[in-house]
């Protein structure tokens, strides 16, 4: 039996791909896996029993991803799961910078017991107008999976998009209209875009990277939009740019006591992955990757770990080993199974930056005596008997 805690509300839907192998547990001590959406792990002490956190959603920067590497246990997130409910997003935010559409509801919501609100509103509405997005220019910083959904759809609108990023993957890049303008240099996208939307992942690298300089380097009355993480924003210099009329709007899904009420500014509650469908996409494939990794030890979409596939176990034992990324570890493990008589069927071994991951198939099931060994190797982190 195998158990799990949820750190936030997973949808149901999810959790039903959970068999009856699993259950939930409020207890830290048994749990084996965490399933978390936004809830900030940063202080929380993790347990011995714990072998995997699944993060429903794409950003992990409220995992410490480190810590949970050095106790040997394997953080995935859902890429692209989300992705389609950020899009969405993101237009409407365009929609509603282009015109004064909040504006002018409220106007109307202000007047609703006014008898004439018919004939003032003819005359009230050209302070609520606006322009439209086709034919304006669109810059995307960040091309993953929510940038290039944003990209496809912007041209579909008539929009000329200019795209960035750097680290791009391959299929992000098949992924991408050939529509779009390939940016390598960023402040392409500063000096020539009406509207600026960021989707990259919070990193030391990232954060803080629109900044006054970079805002400085704007069209003046640009619309920046931000579903991606508050602090890549200098926020405290972008309501400067709004009150001095540089930047026209600046749309958030982040509240916080800068942006919350300042004027040109739109928040919306994080809201970029509130749809039925996302928070059961999501779900569906956390549950997968948890079950994947507890019941065969295969890793996929990991972000502290590296990837790793060898099937559903077909030998007596499989035995996954947490270790470093440092020299002589296989030939030690090998070395250990050999001398204690084990013969290997099928053997795996992948790093992925400080950490590596490495699975045994043997042909006899693996004693205590071996498992012993195994953790007193200098660098092992976590081993696991998978069966
Ligand atoms: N508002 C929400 O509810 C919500 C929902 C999902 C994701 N997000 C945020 O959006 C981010 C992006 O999500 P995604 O699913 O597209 O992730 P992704 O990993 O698919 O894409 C991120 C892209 O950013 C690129 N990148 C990294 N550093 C860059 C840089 N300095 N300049 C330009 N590009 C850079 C990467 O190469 C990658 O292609 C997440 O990390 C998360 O913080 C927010
Ligand atoms: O879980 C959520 O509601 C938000 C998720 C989002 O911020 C993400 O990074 O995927």
């Amino acid at each position: 039996m195998y158990q799990y805690k949820c750190m936030n509300q997973i949808a149901q839907f999810g959790l039903n791909h959970f068999t009856k192998d699993y259950k939930q547990t409020e207890n830290m001590e048994e749990a084996d896996a965490l399933l978390v959406r936004s809830a900030a792990l940063h202080e929380v002490e993790f347990l011995e029993n714990l072998k995997a956190i699944a993060r429903a959603g794409a950003g992990v920067n409220n995992i410490p991803l480190t810590k949970c590497a050095e106790q040997g246990i394997v953080v995935f997130n859902t890429p692209g799961a989300n992705a389609n409910g950020v899009k969405e997003l993101v237009l409407a935010g365009m929609l509603l910078a282009a015109r004064d559409i909040i504006g002018g509801v409220n106007w109307v919501q202000s007047e609703r017991m006014n008898e004439d609100i018919s004939k003032l509103a003819e005359k009230q509405k050209k302070q609520f107008a606006g322009h439209e997005i086709q034919g304006k220019k669109l810059g995307i910083i960040g091309l993953g999976a929510i940038g290039v959904q944003v990209a496809n759809a912007a041209t579909h609108l008539g929009m000329e998009v200019l795209g960035y990023d750097p680290y791009i993957s391959v299929e992000a890049a098949w992924n991408l209209s050939r529509n779009i303008r390939h940016i390598t240099n960023v402040d392409d996208i500063y000096k020539e875009c009406d509207y600026i939307t960021i989707h990259v992942p919070l990193l030391d690298s990232t954060k803080g990277m629109i900044n006054a300089e970079a805002i400085e380097k704007m069209k003046d009355g640009v619309v920046v939009l931000n579903y991606a993480r508050d602090l890549l924003v200098d926020e405290k210099a972008m309501v400067d740019a709004l009150k001095k009329g540089k930047v026209a709007r600046y749309m958030t899904d982040f509240p916080n006591p800068v942006t919350a009420g300042a004027k040109g500014v739109i928040v919306t509650p994080h809201l970029g992955a509130s749809t039925e469908e996302a928070e059961e996409n999501c779900a569906r494939m956390a549950v997968k990757e948890v079950r994947c990794y507890l019941e065969h030890g295969n890793i996929q979409h990991s972000v502290n770990y590296p990837d790793c596939d060898m099937g559903i176990p077909s030998y007596p034992a499989r035995v996954a080993i947490c270790h470093r990324n440092v020299k002589n570890m296989l030939s030690q493990f090998t070395t250990i199974l050999g001398e204690a008589n084990y013969n290997i069927g099928n053997m795996t071994n992948k790093s992925r930056g400080d950490y590596a991951y490495s699975m045994f198939d043997l042909e006899s099931a693996a004693s205590p005596e071996l498992i012993q060994k195994l953790e007193a190797v200098e660098g092992v982190l976590k081993v696991r008997v998978i069966c």
